[in-house]
């Protein structure tokens, strides 16, 4: 018997992204589809991409409608995942890919998002390396709560815990800069979205240390043992609907190389299935990860300045949300990791 599955906000990018790969995933079965608006839909009038599920119709997000299932992805606007969990039973899996659970400090809450803070649940990156431990997915086996992170977050996290974790970068100076596609600021209308604006134009955001995934960053940044971690992160949105290309930057170590880079990443991502270091001297493009559940990473050192400089790739609505779901709710259930989820992404 397959897992019965309900998705809230199935409507949105990120609802239709898990129903996409939920749709073709061998132990999951899709009963319950939820929306806001949308409600009353048939599903396939919102999502037309998705017609092995045109049987179904949106329902509104109530604790009724996700009551039951063994399995609740939530693809919700913040604040709205830690309302509705409450009135979930604790034998079901709840999957959040907002950020109502992603940060340990209320504090950091407050200051970044506001409102009630409902508290961490168990951090769905299963490569993060942590000090002193094995990788996150070892947490993740057997959670009832998973909270998925950022797709920013995801892609700085990749490009930098290795070297954090191997004491190859100071971590005070940090610096990360990234290309962003447009499918990560969701599906409601927006006018700095609108084709005319974006369209043939680059356009930086949060400029200054004030986006709220900057906290998230430093939490999984010293998971992996850095100590006073400071990072100076920008994000800038390119005309491309999916996609995210984060170069990140940090001093090197005392005496470190980057043979000891490459031996660090090499150690944490030679077994991974979905993170892969490209050979020397290659560097990935968004465009080879979209579709794919897959993260590419490419590093080098610039001498002059003496700083480790690593770029990767992912598609914000796989990796950085919807595949990354799923992979931890292969985990948390015992299944294959990797079931249900795609290595190869579309082309061109
Ligand atoms: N897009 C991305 O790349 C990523 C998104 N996420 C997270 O996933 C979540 C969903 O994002 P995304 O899919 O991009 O957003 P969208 O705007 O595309 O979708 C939002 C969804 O939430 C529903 N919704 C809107 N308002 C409410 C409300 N007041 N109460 C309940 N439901 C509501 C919408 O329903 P309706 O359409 O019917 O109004 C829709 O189904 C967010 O928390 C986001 O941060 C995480 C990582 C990456
Ligand atoms: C282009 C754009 O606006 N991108 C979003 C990505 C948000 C995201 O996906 O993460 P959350 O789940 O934390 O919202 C941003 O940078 O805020």
């Amino acid at each position: 018997m397959p897992f019965s599955v309900a998705v809230a906000g199935a409507s949105g990018y990120a609802g239709g992204e898990l129903l996409r790969l939920l749709a073709a995933h061998p132990e999951f079965e899709v009963r319950t589809v939820t929306a806001f608006s949308n409600a009353g839909s048939d599903l396939i009038s919102v999502q037309p991409h998705l017609r092995s599920l045109a049987h179904l119709t949106l329902v509104e997000t109530s604790p009724e409608h996700l009551r039951g299932h063994d399995v609740v992805f939530l693809a919700l606007p913040h604040g709205k995942s830690g309302e509705i969990t409450a009135h979930l039973g604790d034998a079901t899996l709840v999957v959040d890919c907002g950020a109502d659970h992603r940060l340990v400090s209320e504090a950091d809450w407050e200051r970044f998002y506001g409102g009630e803070y409902f508290g961490a649940w168990t951090y769905g990156l299963p490569e993060l390396v942590r000090e002193g431990t094995g990788p996150q997915r070892e947490a993740i086996a057997g959670s009832k709560r998973i909270a998925v992170p950022g797709c920013n977050v995801t892609a700085i996290t990749l490009g930098l815990a290795p070297a954090v974790r191997a004491g190859v970068i100071e971590t005070d100076d940090l610096v990360a800069v990234l290309s962003v596609g447009t499918s990560g600021a969701g599906k409601s209308l927006k006018p700095h979205l609108l084709a005319s604006e974006i369209s043939g134009s680059a356009a930086p955001y949060a400029v200054g240390g004030v986006h709220r995934h900057t906290p998230e960053i430093k939490q999984n940044l010293t998971a992996a043992g850095g100590a006073d971690v400071r990072i100076s992160f920008t994000p800038v949105l390119v005309p491309m609907s999916r996609g995210i290309l984060a170069t990140s930057t940090a001093t090197l170590a005392e005496g470190k190389t980057l043979a000891d880079a490459r031996k660090a990443f090499e150690e944490a991502y030679g077994a991974e299935p979905f993170v892969h270091l490209l050979p020397e001297g290659e560097f990935p493009r968004t465009a080879e990860t979209v579709g794919a559940n897959t993260a590419l990473v490419g590093i080098a050192v610039d001498d002059d300045a003496r700083r480790l400089v690593t770029v990767t790739a992912i598609d914000n609505l796989v990796k950085g949300t919807a595949g990354a779901a799923i992979q931890s709710a292969n985990l948390a259930l015992g299944l294959p990791e990797t079931l249900g989820l795609p290595l190869e992404g579309i082309a061109p």
